[in-house]
């Protein structure tokens, strides 16, 4: 049991987004538990960014938006972001850091905001728990990192400091949009365990991981929505998914981790399959 009034921290129903004439998301019905990680896959173009935005709130005002969408409850698809009350507020992280932070403001600034606005905070905490998040994040030397600006750091710390200024919202959800595409390999490793100990709990935020990775997805999540050409084609236990994946797309998933583990299980010195004809 979770001390959550509602067991769902969010609930999709009939979601349809019409762009340019063209419905590209379309009638769309998912939700996602308390402390639960759900991951949305699908290949490029199938609507799963449209569908972010319109979680969270920050849809173009060229966007067509229809249905219900609830965050612990309360229905937000009316709402912009700004407009939402605390109880509905998500946090995001997204693939392009640079555009997420602003290179004009110090880390520390951009940090101390949350802090000060929704915790009350004085600038003086603000600072040490902005050092102390930073630090959770395993940012090397947090308090000089605070004094510079996001143009004097790699990918994967500003990332880090992203995932650092969705969690001083304290959010009961948070959505993951592509959010290790622009990073080298040990930068995604980094930041997929980050994600992992941060959400899932009944004490963190739920998490939406938005990928076409469906390695990266199943290190962090137990269920998964498949979405292709707008809609829903597949939803269900990840591991179910995996062994036997039912839509194309999921089937090309699934393909391409099976073809990428036998290389890298022979270059290990391994079989690939235990339990093949060929393994005597
Ligand atoms: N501003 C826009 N105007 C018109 N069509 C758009 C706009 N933004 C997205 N689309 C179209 O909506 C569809 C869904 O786009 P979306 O960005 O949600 O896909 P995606 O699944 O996130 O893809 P990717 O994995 O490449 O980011 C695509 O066909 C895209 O061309």
């Amino acid at each position: 049991m979770t001390s959550s009034a509602y067991d769902s921290v969010l609930e999709v129903e009939d979601l349809c987004i019409h762009l340019g004439g063209r419905m590209v998301v379309d009638h769309l019905t998912f939700r996602l538990g308390v402390g639960e990680r759900m991951c949305l896959l699908g290949p490029s173009g199938s609507g799963k960014s449209l569908t972010a935005r319109a979680l969270l709130g920050l849809s173009s005002p060229r966007a067509s938006v229809s249905g219900a969408i609830r965050i612990n409850g309360i229905d937000v698809s009316a709402r912009k972001a700004m407009q939402r009350p605390e109880t509905a507020r998500v946090g995001m992280v997204f693939q392009n850091t640079q555009a997420a932070l602003n290179p004009l403001v110090t880390v520390g600034a951009q940090l101390r905001a949350p802090f000060i606005r929704f915790h009350g905070m004085s600038q003086r905490d603000a600072q040490r728990a902005a050092i102390e998040l930073l630090g959770r994040m395993r940012v090397e030397a947090p308090d000089q990192v605070v004094q510079r600006s996001s143009g004097e750091l790699s990918g994967g710390q500003r990332q880090r400091v992203c995932l650092a200024l969705a969690l001083a919202c304290r959010p009961s959800l948070l959505v993951a949009d592509e959010p290790t595409t622009a990073l080298d390999v040990l930068a995604q490793a980094d930041v997929l365990s980050l994600l992992s100990e941060c959400t899932g709990t009944d004490a963190t935020p739920s998490l939406l991981f938005i990928s076409h990775d469906m390695s990266a997805a199943a290190r962090l999540c137990d269920r998964a929505v498949i979405l292709d050409e707008g809609r829903l084609v597949e939803e269900g236990a990840l591991e179910k998914i995996m062994a036997r994946p039912s839509h194309r797309f999921s089937k090309s998933l699934v393909d391409a981790i099976e073809r990428h583990a036998v290389p890298a299980a022979r270059s290990n010195g391994l079989e690939a399959f235990s339990g093949c004809a060929c393994h005597i």
